[in-house]
């Protein structure tokens, strides 16, 4: 059976972007038959608003979804801190205390999201009264598991690279997990088949396959959909000052109507699909 899911982070208003992904997602699993969840990812710290979780709620429900939640992340922590342990274990983790600053200073590369990370703390001794997060060792990781591949309903099959971001942070500091160890943990936890989310978490997949490997996780399709641009091509985002779903629904938009108009492609003025 299909089991798919909506991911949100309470860190800020839910847009036309998340209402598109949201309706994708329940679509894709019901036109199977299948299950459609909801997982609030609330492990931001500070940034994390659990308020919002029930404002994301009213959301979905004013777009005529019908959805499955299953524990937000922050009641899953120890699952974290033990597969954490395990890669430590697999000598696969070292310490890193950088600043972005630093680590901006010392990158000669840049990444999908921002400048790669060129492993300067591998051989550092660290300041034990200090926060540490723990970084992946993604060349020995991939070295010992060989290659990956994995499948993409909308983009095809892919060979993984998930050097594409140097060494990844998986456990914070001062946080329980990254957002790669946790969303992939949970996948696996919740049964996903097919992780539905927008195409800029494409890359991302690449460290969730290895990831994946190194712990023996079960291995599901994935559906990277496109992303809705605002006016000045960009992606939506609350900060840019695109509406929040909660803006039209207090406003008395009418939410299936919206709902019908995504499945069908429509967009209202300004917005458009980023073109593949
Ligand atoms: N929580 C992530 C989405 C994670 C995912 O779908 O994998 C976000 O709101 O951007
Ligand atoms: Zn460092």
């Amino acid at each position: 059976m299909i089991v798919t899911r909506f991911a949100p982070s309470p860190n800020g208003h839910l847009h036309l972007g998340h209402a598109y992904s949201s309706i994708v997602a329940h679509d894709l699993a019901r036109a199977e038959g299948g299950r459609f969840l909801m997982r609030i990812e609330d492990i931001d710290g500070e940034r994390s608003k659990p308020e919002l979780a029930d404002e994301f709620r009213r959301d979905l429900e004013w777009l005529g979804l019908e959805w499955e939640e299953v524990p937000a992340q922050s009641t899953r922590i120890d699952t974290y801190r033990e597969a954490a342990n395990r890669l430590a274990e697999m000598e696969l983790l070292y310490p890193c205390q950088c600043s972005r600053a630093q680590i901006a200073e010392q990158a000669a590369k840049q990444g999908p999201e921002g400048p790669i990370y060129p492993g300067t703390c591998k051989c550092i001794e660290i300041d034990k009264d200090a926060p540490v997060a723990w970084r992946l060792d993604v060349e020995r990781a991939a070295e010992r598991i060989g290659a990956l591949e994995w499948e993409d309903e909308v983009a095809g099959s892919q060979k993984a690279d998930p050097s594409v971001f140097g060494d990844v942070i998986l456990v914070r500091k001062a946080l329980p997990a990254s957002y790669h160890l946790a969303a992939t943990l949970d996948d696996a936890a919740d049964g996903i088949t097919l992780v539905t989310r927008g195409a800029d978490l494409f890359q991302a997949t690449h460290i969730h396959r290895l990831l994946q490997a190194l712990l023996g996780l079960p291995v599901p399709r994935w559906h990277h959909h496109p992303l809705l641009l605002d006016e000045t091509g960009k992606k939506l985002a609350k900060r840019r000052g695109s509406a929040s779903l909660a803006d039209l629904r207090n406003a008395g938009e009418d939410g299936p109507l919206l709902a019908k108009q995504l499945r069908s492609h429509i967009l209202p003025t300004g917005i458009s699909f980023e073109k593949a």
